[in-house]
């Protein structure tokens, strides 16, 4: 037996949500490209739930429901106010969303219909809490979602108090649009592996959270704002990449394990970012993202990955760094739980082997005699 590490290029699952071949990436087999341009945040979830795209009727049904089912208990609410204010806000979301299966009396029902009405009130709920502990934490109260109004749209007006403007509301939408499934990706993979022991989508979705919060896989976006804060000027951008590329440290938003010429969704938010600094008058952000980006393609052939212009969008929508990965996580929700219907679908528990490099033939020495 041997170990393949970080199991690249091993095929751990069927699926039919989505696919990535030659670089191109396709939601139940339509093209991301044409997806980003023309679907919604939520046709793209119930393209990915349902397995194809919705009617107007469908579309204003899920509409309904999610708007129904976006407040969040009440005793949910009172806990976030007693998080400490700089906490990690994917651990709060974590946390959140591990507590939701404690109001929800069908948590452990895993049937196909229960965990179906779950994820779409799963997906309704982590806007909210997202939304209220951004403003717990500024000694704000948290307000009440807004009825038929889009996820970005309410995720914004939740977070600010005021109606988002058009642009900002069709940047964020696109973005969720771009970042919902990718097939096997490192968080999808632990929601799978959790409710293939057929625990409950509270379990697979809280395992989910915890693995996209790393810096290698979602939590990059935030560290990608962390890094151009620390440039601060596009003068700088020039020594600071250089000698991170001397040192051969990692440049975050750079790579990805399946894309080696470059992910197909870092063109949109390159785009988005580039509109974003034109209408705001205020380039930097971009600026300095192209420059990186010019450095790190041309001495390192690394391509940026979905997450590093997201950095620039958001900030420039006036997100503050720490939401990145959750907003990443409102988005992803739609694919990992397409993937938890999946796999229970035709469920095998998910355990591989071990290639073993420890000791072998040792003794038991007794405690007295080590
Ligand atoms: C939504 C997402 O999860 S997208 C990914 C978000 N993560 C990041 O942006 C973090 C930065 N990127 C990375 O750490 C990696 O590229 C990953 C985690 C995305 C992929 O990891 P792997 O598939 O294991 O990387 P891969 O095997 O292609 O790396 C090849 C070489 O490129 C280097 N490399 C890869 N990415 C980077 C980077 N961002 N900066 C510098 N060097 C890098 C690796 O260190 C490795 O070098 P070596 O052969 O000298 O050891
Ligand atoms: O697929 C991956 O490894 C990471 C990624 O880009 C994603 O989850 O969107």
């Amino acid at each position: 037996m041997t170990a393949t590490k970080g199991l690249e290029g091993i095929v751990a699952a069927t699926s039919s949500i989505s696919s990535i071949h030659d670089g191109v990436l396709a939601y139940r087999g339509i093209n991301i490209d044409d997806l980003a341009e023309r679907a919604s945040f939520e046709e793209a979830a119930y393209l990915l739930w349902y397995g194809k795209l919705p009617t107007q009727t469908q579309l204003a049904f899920l509409q309904q429901q999610l708007s129904d089912f976006a407040p969040i208990p009440e005793p949910l609410l009172a806990q976030l106010k007693l998080f400490p204010s700089d906490a990690n806000t994917m651990a709060v979301l974590r946390t959140a969303v591990s507590a939701l299966a404690l109001y929800d009396e069908n948590a452990n029902d895993i049937s196909r219909e229960s965990n179906q009405i779950k994820a779409i009130k799963l997906q309704a709920q982590i806007p909210t809490i997202i939304a209220a502990f951004a403003r717990i934490r500024e000694g704000k109260e948290p307000l009440a979602p807004l009825q038929n109004v889009s996820i970005a749209h309410n995720f914004l007006y939740m977070m600010t108090g005021e109606e988002p403007d058009v642009v900002a509301v069709k940047a964020l939408d696109q973005a969720l649009v771009l970042h919902a499934d990718h097939e096997l990706n490192a968080s999808t993979f632990s929601a799978r592996v959790t409710i293939a022991t057929l625990s409950d989508i509270y379990s697979g979705i809280t395992a989910a959270i915890g693995t996209l919060k790393g810096p290698l896989h979602g939590g990059a976006n935030e560290a990608v704002m962390k890094m151009l804060s620390e440039i601060g000027s596009l003068d700088n951008v020039e020594p600071y990449i250089l000698n991170k590329i001397a040192n051969r440290e990692k440049i975050m938003g750079f790579g990805h394990r399946v894309y080696k010429n470059g992910d197909p969704r870092a063109k949109h938010l390159q785009k988005m970012s580039r509109q974003l600094g034109l209408l705001k008058g205020d380039s930097t952000l971009f600026e300095m993202s192209s420059r990186i980006e010019e450095l790190v393609t041309g001495q390192k052939g690394l391509r940026p990955n979905v997450d590093f212009y997201s950095a620039s969008v958001y900030t420039m929508l006036g997100i503050p760094s720490d939401l990145f990965t959750p907003i990443f996580a409102i988005s992803r929700l739609s694919g990992w739980s397409a993937h938890i219907l999946e796999q229970l679908d035709d469920n095998r528990i998910i355990r591989p082997r071990a290639e073993y490099t420890g000791l072998i033939n040792q003794k038991y020495i007794p405690i007295d005699l080590r």
